[in-house]
């Protein structure tokens, strides 16, 4: 069996579902378990509802905007007194009213942004369905079990292979299509797993069901040695080896989520990534291999924050206070992305979530002086040459920089 994994920018419109639901008709009508993320820019809308209801203003005008951009594609689809639309108004009723249910902000947020990937799934399956592919509907949370991080969901794995289990039989004579993102704690509540987690959703489903192999349908010829839309020259890989993927993901290009490697390496299978505008195009295939004399890889990480922590007694940085500072990350989830010390300071660079940030500065607050620098960008160039090498050093702005034998990091302003 072999899994498909369509993002936002393939279902944007209704002509993007025509286009999802050819590739599908094109490969198979068993066996193939499709996952997809909401369409077109709904979580970010979603995102920005919630943030609003959370500061007691009115999210309406958000909500309505996104129902109108659902009702507007589904008229292209579907015949006037098609199911799918009742459907997809009680979703929407379903979301005001988690909307304005109390609670913690990364708990109101889980229930609320996670719908986005239930109404696509929804208005795909029936789309699907229309077109004569015995489509089934699988609600992801019955299957992807996690545990209370909300915004970040941990995956528990022997539950999740066991719900997964069961899919075989569905399998055999459907085309299952489910949702990205999203999973469900031992308690019922909807989790996510953390922003452009469809991806990894689909190598959690390929792992579990041991599949042959994972296609994430993008709206680029493959993975390519830069983004390009920042450097248009960028050239597409063939093939790339699992290791040199996952640390390109690392380092934050985000055309696969950076979850999505290690359990597919794990098992051995392989991902494609393919442009959905022209599937015959070869795209790349991530696997186990060895390529010699790779391009330099670039990659662009915004929104990025400097924090440097000095002491303020006169003493060097020692390992107490290295722990201190490690034990904050640790109990807030922060992962750093580069590091630096120097005799009296300790800088870090991580990406900035506004309230866990201010929560690190507080608590750094109590041993050190803390200063930081928000809307950051850090480079990373993998395999450089000199000509890269040369480029990215030479920088305006540099706050922070740091060159291995194969890697040179530059964060700018
Ligand atoms: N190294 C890279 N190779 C290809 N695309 C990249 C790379 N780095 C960043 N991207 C960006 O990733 C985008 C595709 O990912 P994304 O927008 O998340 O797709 P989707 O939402 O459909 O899953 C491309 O449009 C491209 O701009
Ligand atoms: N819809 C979610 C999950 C996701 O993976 O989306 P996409 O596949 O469009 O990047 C997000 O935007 O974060």
């Amino acid at each position: 069996m072999e899994v498909f994994k369509f993002g936002g920018a393939s279902l944007k419109d209704a002509a993007g579902i025509r286009n999802v639901a050819n590739i599908v008709a094109s490969k198979a009508a068993s066996n193939l378990l499709v996952v997809v993320s909401a369409m077109g820019k709904t979580t970010n809308a979603l995102e920005r509802a919630v943030a609003l209801a959370q500061k007691n203003q009115d999210p309406s005008s958000e909500l309505d905007s996104l129902h109108d951009y659902h009702l507007q594609v589904m008229r292209e689809l579907f015949t006037e007194n098609h199911p799918v639309f009742a459907a997809v108004d009680a979703l929407f009723t379903s979301l005001r009213k988690e909307l304005n249910s109390p609670g913690e902000y990364d708990q109101v947020y889980d229930q609320v942004v996670s719908g986005g990937e239930v109404i696509s799934s929804v208005v795909v399956h029936h789309y699907l369905l229309s077109q004569s592919c015995p489509a089934h509907w699988l609600d992801a949370r019955t299957c992807i079990a996690t545990d209370r991080t909300f915004r970040e969901g941990k995956i528990d794995w022997p539950r999740t292979e066991g719900n997964i289990a069961n899919l075989p039989p569905i399998l055999a004579d459907h085309v299952i299509i489910t949702q990205g993102f999203i999973g469900r704690s031992s308690d019922g509540l909807t989790l996510t797993l953390g922003r452009e987690g469809s991806d990894f959703s689909a190598a959690i489903f390929a792992s579990c069901l041991h599949a042959a192999a994972v296609t994430i349908w993008k709206d680029v010829p493959g993975v390519m040695n830069a983004d390009p839309k920042r450097l248009p020259a960028a050239v597409v890989f063939e093939e790339l080896p699992f290791q040199e993927a996952a640390e390109m993901t690392y380092y934050g290009a985000n055309v696969i989520h950076p979850k999505t490697i290690k359990p597919l390496a794990n098992a051995n299978i392989p991902l494609l990534v393919k442009n959905f505008t022209d599937p015959s195009l070869p795209g790349t295939r991530i696997h186990a291999c060895k390529i010699e004399n790779l391009p330099p890889l670039i990659v662009f990480k915004e929104n990025q924050c400097l924090v440097s922590c000095r002491v303020t007694d006169y003493t060097f940085i020692n390992e107490q206070q290295l722990s201190l500072i490690f034990n904050a990350l640790s109990e807030l989830d922060l992962r750093v992305n580069v590091i630096q010390n120097s005799a009296i300071s300790f800088s870090f660079c991580l990406d900035f979530r506004e309230s866990k940030i201010l929560s690190l500065i507080r608590k750094l607050q109590e041993h050190f002086e803390v200063y930081y620098n928000t809307g950051l960008t850090l480079i990373t160039v993998k395999n450089y040459d000199k000509q890269t090498f040369d480029t990215y050093r030479n920088k305006p702005n540099v706050l922070l920089e740091q060159s291995s034998r194969s890697t040179l990091q530059v964060l700018v302003r």
